[in-house]
């Protein structure tokens, strides 16, 4: 069972696979269940035969009757059902049908509709997938990490579901987000499915909605803290590091009082990132430069706006001043030219509830920097985001603060006053958060604003064009990241490694070529763009030392053999 990803076509193209499983055990593997496609010699000899219907289908056969299947479902959340039976029961059909249909099915398994997925999981339940670490088991980490069906894991995501997407703590029903997550590592970047392992802790919930409903399938208990939450942090990982020493440990969806801490506490000790600082990061950086381009302003001349003040921001935040030095300026002046945005207003010095986020303290306007501010009439209080754009003046206006529709019609015409081509990117949560909606971003900018959202929106028609708006999700880049690490057998993830991925996505951006085309590829070019991302990674990981140095051919290389097509293999008795 631990060998399923180390599968090397013979001579043929055929890959052979023996099998120590036998009739209803292998239809009951997804790994292994071809299902009505098992050949003649199959079904006879792994003890099969009356165990399927006569006809034996092609791979082209089952695509067809699955999305038939599909077609007929009516709403999301049942499409969403029916992909994740589909994963639960054949593997490989399940990879191929988002294959062949990805723009139709990522929205699905992923964001938006996993959003949707995660908050009724308890009501929608059908079987388990990944591990399931509960606070009182706290003692059995190990042991659990070794009661999953496959030996030799290369990627964990990992949540503790109290932020996730912009929709809270949804507990238990987070795990919906490392799955999705994983699924994408083998869609987009070809990583065996094998080797991947969703986990989500539960450490309670503070959603009280979810501790009074009857079918909640979590721990029932209010969130645990401090002390007790960072050693069983700490006991986790240690498991973690003991049964897989090279895994790599992808933090998602968690609180921003916990993202940047345990990354800080563990970025040295293994292998590990986390997708909403780093990854959104490097995925936002990678649009704005293609603005940049569009807009031909430079990225050291834009002042830009954040509206939120999170994970998200922090990395983007980072990720801007890092391309901003590499264009000349010093990390200071870099940091002026960004205002933070949170839930009590413009971040400044002048605050004195900033102590506790060392993130915020780095950006925060000097004291004084409203001195000079004009008040909108009958304004008071904190300056509201319509009125720090109007004084600002941003050319980059940034939503991360999962508040919808907070870029109003006023405030989008205030900031379009001051520059020809506002670069506009709501990338909150699902599409239920965003600030705003592309066809109104584009109507109150008469067509000049440069969007991109972070969930998926179809083509704009406006002024007699059909407007692609790209997609600023770090779907294009974290399964691009974990494709250059397991490349390079890198030790460690650097902030340069983001950097580098970010860069090697926005050559990628259609706008560079045509300035009226999506500032990101499009879903279909996903698994293209990982790979140059994961190109770029892994040579930065030798740049960095973090990994040893092979030549470039032998990088590329091995990142087209780590990179797993769902076909069938053909099975053999052991
Ligand atoms: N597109 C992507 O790839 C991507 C990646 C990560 C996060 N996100 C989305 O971004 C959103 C935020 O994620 P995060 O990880 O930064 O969350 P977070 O909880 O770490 O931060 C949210 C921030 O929003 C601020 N905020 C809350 N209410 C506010 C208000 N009324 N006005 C101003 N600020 C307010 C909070 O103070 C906080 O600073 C979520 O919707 C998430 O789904 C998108
Ligand atoms: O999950 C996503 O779609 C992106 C991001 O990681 C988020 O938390 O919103
Ligand atoms: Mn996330």
């Amino acid at each position: 069972m631990s060998t399923f990803h180390d599968l090397h076509p013979g001579p043929d193209g055929t890959i052979n696979l023996r099998v120590p499983l036998r009739g209803h055990q292998i239809l009951d593997t997804p790994m292994l269940n071809k299902g009505s496609a098992f050949s003649e010699e199959e079904r006879r000899d792994l003890g099969l035969l009356g165990l399927l219907p006569p006809h034996i289908a092609t791979l082209e056969e089952q695509l067809t009757r699955t999305y038939e299947n599909y077609c007929q479902k009516t709403t999301d959340l049942e499409r969403y059902l029916f992909l994740t039976g589909l994963q639960d029961r054949n593997e490989v059909l399940f990879y191929c049908l988002l294959h062949e249909h990805i723009t139709e099915m990522l929205p699905i398994i992923y964001t938006p509709i996993v959003g949707a997925a995660s908050q009724h999981y308890s009501h929608i339940y059908r079987r388990p997938r990944g591990l399931y670490i509960a606070y009182p088991d706290a003692a059995n980490i190990e042991q659990m990490l070794r009661n999953i069906p496959y030996s030799e894991i290369r990627v964990i995501v990992v949540t503790d579901g109290e932020r996730i997407l912009g929709l809270g703590d949804l507990g238990i029903g987070g795990m919906g987000i490392p799955i999705g997550k994983l699924a994408l590592y083998t869609l987009c970047a070809g990583i065996h499915p094998a080797t991947t392992l969703p986990i989500t802790l539960d450490v309670g919930t503070n959603n009280q909605s979810l501790l009074d409903d009857p079918l909640y399938l979590g721990w029932r208990h209010p969130r645990v803290r401090g002390a007790e939450y960072a050693a069983f942090i700490e006991q986790f990982v240690a498991a973690v590091m003991r049964v897989f020493p090279d895994v790599i440990l992808q933090w998602e969806d968690f609180a921003k009082q916990n993202a940047a801490t345990l990354l800080d506490r563990y970025r040295d000790r293994l292998c590990t990132f986390n997708d909403d600082i780093q990854g959104t990061g490097a995925v936002t950086l990678a649009g704005l430069l293609a603005a940049c381009d569009v807009a031909g302003v430079p990225l050291h001349q834009q002042r830009i706006v954040m509206y939120g003040a999170g994970s998200s921001v922090h990395g983007i935040s980072d990720q801007i001043v890092a391309a901003m030095v590499d264009e000349g300026l010093t990390p200071d002046a870099a940091r002026a030219q960004i205002w933070l945005v949170d839930s009590r207003g413009l971040v400044h010095a002048g605050r004195t509830d900033l102590s506790d986020e060392p993130f915020k303290v780095a950006y925060a306007q000097p004291a004084n920097c409203t001195d000079e501010w004009v008040r909108a009439e009958d304004a008071s209080g904190p300056f509201s985001l319509t009125e720090i754009v109007a004084n600002v003046r941003p050319s980059i206006l940034i939503g991360a603060a999962a508040q919808p529709g907070a870029f109003t019609e006023a405030l989008v015409r205030e900031m379009a006053r001051h520059v020809q081509r506002p670069i506009i990117f709501p990338i909150s949560n699902p599409t239920s958060k965003s600030e705003a909606i592309p066809a109104d971003l584009l109507t109150w900018t008469d067509g000049r604003a440069l969007i991109a959202t972070g969930s998926p929106y179809t083509p704009v028609f406006y002024d007699n064009r059909l407007i692609t708006i790209g997609q600023c999700n770090n779907v294009f880049i974290f399964p691009g990241v974990g494709l250059g690490i397991l490349a390079s057998g890198a030790q460690r993830v650097t902030d340069g490694m983001f950097v580098a991925a970010a860069r090697a996505l926005s050559t990628l951006s259609p706008a560079r070529h045509d300035p009226h085309a999506s500032l990101y590829p499009a879903q279909t070019e996903v698994r293209h763009a990982s790979r140059h991302v994961a190109l770029a990674v892994a040579h930065e990981a030798q740049r960095a030392g973090v990994a040893a140095a092979c030549a470039a051919e032998e990088l590329a290389q091995r990142v087209d053999a780590l990179m797993w097509e769902p076909r069938y293999a053909r099975l053999l008795p052991a």
